[in-house]
């Protein structure tokens, strides 16, 4: 008799586990956003050699678009493009160097003959100066400025304009948690201004009418990429997990998305 009641205690608890689980499922199906299909898109990612520029190659060729893939760096790029053809993607990639405007404006122009209207542009190339202000070269804070900051205008120029003529595209500011609270002077500031940009174009989409033109601002933690610069008490993330959360939060066409969720709370106390 006692032997029956454990049975019959394990199988109940069996039960309530399956149903937790199944309610588990159907609960996270339901909250997840859909995910659009970028099959066909031409998708421009910068800083395609470096550590997350190749993840997202390589996540977006896995998602069927072509790519368009940009870095000074031109033998990581080409390593990239690489390994994206591998996946069986259309790989277009160019050795350019996004902190001087007329080389971005050039290699467009070079992209729009021979690769098409570019329809997604991840701004993901990204330096750091990491020294203090009075210790640092003006040229390396500069350098931080033109690729972190000033290339968002650039490219935005040079690509926007097509995609509003069909009402259609995605623009992603790959910013930083450094955005949102400051630590180091370069950095931060041009970090900024990247979430300024990125807040402001969405504005200036919202205010006309351009709703088939989506933005996606991601702010990670420290990515345990290399960037010795970038150092913390609290371990780093992973960075294919990095990629994969800005994934889903590009695919979902979130707004914005911080890495991990802790990020938000600095974000919202800035308010
Ligand atoms: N790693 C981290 O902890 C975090 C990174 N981020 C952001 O994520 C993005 C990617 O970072 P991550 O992959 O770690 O960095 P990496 O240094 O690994 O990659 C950056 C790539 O951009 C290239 N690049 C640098 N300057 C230029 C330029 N002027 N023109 C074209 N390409 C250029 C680099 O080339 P080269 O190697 O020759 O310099 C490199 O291939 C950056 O915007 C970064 O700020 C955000 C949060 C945390
Ligand atoms: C403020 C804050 C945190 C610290 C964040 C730090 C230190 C981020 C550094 C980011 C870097 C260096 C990014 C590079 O691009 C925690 C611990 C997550 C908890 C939530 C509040």
């Amino acid at each position: 008799m006692k032997q029956l009641m454990v049975v019959l205690v394990e199988l109940l608890l069996l039960l309530l586990d399956l149903t937790y689980c199944i309610l588990c499922a159907a609960l996270q199906t339901l909250l997840q956003p859909r995910l659009k299909s970028v099959e066909g898109e031409l998708c421009l990612i910068t800083g395609a050699g470096g550590a997350l520029g190749r993840l997202f190659a390589l996540e977006f060729a896995k998602e069927g678009a072509q790519l368009v893939l940009w870095d000074c760096n031109a033998a990581a790029n080409e390593h990239t493009a690489r390994l994206a053809r591998d996946l069986g993607a259309r790989v277009h990639a160019y050795t350019v160097d996004v902190s001087k405007r007329e080389d971005i404006y050039a290699a467009a122009d070079r992209v729009r003959a021979e690769a098409g209207d570019v329809t997604m542009v991840v701004n993901n190339a990204g330096v750091v100066a990491g020294r203090r202000l009075l210790d640092c070269p003006d040229e390396l804070l500069e350098r931080t400025l033109l690729v972190n900051c000033h290339a968002l205008f650039w490219m935005t120029k040079a690509f926007l304009p097509q995609m509003k003529a069909r009402n259609h595209g995605h623009i992603v500011t790959i910013a930083s948690a450094l955005g949102l609270f400051t630590t180091s002077c370069d950095y931060c500031a041009s970090k900024f201004g990247a979430v300024g940009f990125h807040e402001s174009l969405a504005h200036e989409l919202q205010a006309e009418n351009q709703g088939g033109i989506k933005t996606t601002l991601v702010c990670p933690y420290i990515v345990d990429t290399g960037i010795k610069e970038l150092r913390s008490l609290i371990p780093p993330l992973e960075p294919l997990y990095t990629v994969q959360q800005s994934m889903k939060a590009i695919l979902g066409e979130q707004q914005m998305v911080c890495i991990p969720r802790l990020i938000y709370i600095p974000f919202l106390a800035r308010v």
